[in-house]
């Protein structure tokens, strides 16, 4: 969004030629672009009436549209002409309409769903449930109850016939660890039922960590259990089943373990609603008043975009220095305060490439538990294709041709790179943006 008083400065510096003021207002809003002032004219316009070919050049750079007219039914390019400003003219002509045609290399965006890994939820989160303690205290010792257990957010899983499952435990093999004061237990919610079962039959799921090895206080009949160890790429090796409700849970997790006090005033916290707050417990403390983002657990977002290049053939990929050999995966990168998502996609593939970017377009998101991400899948379309990798991120970047992308995903011989696992977003937008199908 922008003020009448930022248009009123972005149409006057279009008019002046101050081509400083015109990049950083549109810095501040892209919407400003196409926008009208007095007789309906653009800044595009104003910079062709004016003989201000630096601004043109720069409004064209950013994706300006040049087919609109004024109140007088001129386009930016009769106006040049008009006045004699035919250099202007010249670069108008040269540069049909960049958007709509950019907009058209975006992949479709119709069909199913992806079923995405971590994504999957068959619980019913059941948040009315969270102040019921009641009822919470009546299912954390019932014996159909559900337990998982965590140790550094590492989930205790068993291992056979090439798969890695979660261990449920009942009540009483976590009943020691239960006793200590300082355990957070999180209610997760209850199984879905095919049909309306009373409250008090439905299955209620809850997770725990411990800091301390709990393996002496642990009761389970598996002795093959053991605590899946790191992150990436440990927690890829779960079944696409218990990834969901594992990425549910050590989010909550890790937020417990990293916001033990106040982050206003550092005192010591409560912890309410089965585990999605912790309440300050210094009286008049500022975060016990309105809108506040510090006793709920969070959710940092991050943009995720596979950026494609004007030729409409090619992809922009990168490498992180942590990367195994050969895999190349998308740009990405955390929004930041105050920032549009689209926002957030220039100016990460700005920083880490180089690359100006123009229309950008979401597909779907995912959760990514690690600690705390949800990623925010987009495809957009380049206006500039000179890349110069960031050197403190990115150890490398460059343009892979869509044949280049297939030959990855379906390992033939010829790949030059390595696909991004199946597992993460990345995989999708690639295989979205290739038309695939089938289930690689
Ligand atoms: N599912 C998927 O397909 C993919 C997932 N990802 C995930 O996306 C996330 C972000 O991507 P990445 O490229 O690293 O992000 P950025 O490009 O924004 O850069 C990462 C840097 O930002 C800083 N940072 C750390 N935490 C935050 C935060 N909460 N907010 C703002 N800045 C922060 C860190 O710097 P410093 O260390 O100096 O503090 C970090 O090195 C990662 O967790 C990564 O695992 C990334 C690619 C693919
Ligand atoms: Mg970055
Ligand atoms: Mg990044
Ligand atoms: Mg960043
Ligand atoms: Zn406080």
């Amino acid at each position: 969004m922008f003020s009448d008083e930022l248009l009123a400065r972005f149409l006057d510096a279009s008019s002046r030629g101050d081509v400083e003021t015109v990049s950083v207002l549109m810095s501040r809003s892209t919407e400003l672009l196409n926008q009208r002032g007095e007789q309906g004219w653009t800044a595009l316009m104003l910079a062709a009436r004016n003989g201000h070919f630096d601004v043109a050049k720069v409004l064209l750079s950013h994706g300006c549209d040049t087919s609109g007219t004024n109140r007088s039914g001129q386009t930016a390019a009769d106006v040049a002409q008009f006045w004699g400003n035919l250099h202007i003219a010249r670069l108008l002509a040269s540069v049909p309409d960049p958007v709509p045609d950019l907009r058209r290399l975006l992949p479709d965006r119709a069909g199913e769903e992806p079923d995405t890994f971590f994504n999957r939820e068959f619980l019913d989160r059941m948040s009315v449930k969270r102040s019921d303690s009641e009822w919470l205290d009546s299912k954390r010792a019932s014996p159909d109850s559900v337990f998982l257990l965590f140790h550094k957010l590492n989930p205790l899983v068993s291992s056979g016939a090439g798969e890695t499952r979660l261990c449920k435990l009942g009540a009483p093999g976590v009943q020691e660890l239960l006793k200590n004061g300082d355990t957070v237990v999180v209610f997760l919610g209850v199984e879905r039922q095919e049909k309306q079962e009373k409250e008090d039959n439905l299955v209620a799921w809850f997770a725990l960590d411990t800091e301390d090895d709990p393996t002496e206080f642990l009761k389970t009949e598996d002795p093959g259990c053991f605590f899946l160890p790191g992150a990436m790429p440990g927690l890829l090796r779960l079944s696409d089943d218990d990834a969901g409700v594992v990425a549910q849970a050590r989010s909550v997790l890790a937020w417990h373990s990293r916001y033990r006090f106040c982050p206003t005033c550092g005192s010591a916290t409560k912890v309410e609603e089965a585990g999605y707050k912790r309440t300050c417990l210094r009286a008049g403390c500022r975060s016990l008043q309105g809108v506040h983002n510090t006793c709920y657990p969070r959710v940092d977002p991050v943009v995720i975009m596979l950026v494609l290049h004007p030729d409409g053939n090619q992809c922009l990929l990168g490498r992180k220095k942590t990367f195994p050999p050969g895999l190349f995966s998308c740009l990405a990168g955390f929004v930041e305060p105050g920032e549009a998502l689209e926002s957030a996609v220039r100016r990460e593939v700005l920083e880490e490439s180089g690359v100006q970017v123009g229309p950008v377009q979401y597909l779907s998101s995912q959760a990514w538990p690690m600690p705390s991400c949800l990623m925010i899948g987009c495809h957009c379309v380049a206006l500039t294709t000179d890349v110069t990798a960031d050197e403190n991120e990115i150890e490398e970047a460059r343009w892979f041709t869509r044949q280049q992308v297939i030959d990855a995903l379906v390992k033939d011989k010829r790949a030059v790179f390595n696909m991004p696992p199946r597992q993460a977003i990345a995989h999708l937008l690639l295989k979205h943006w290739t038309g695939f199908n089938a289930n690689l």
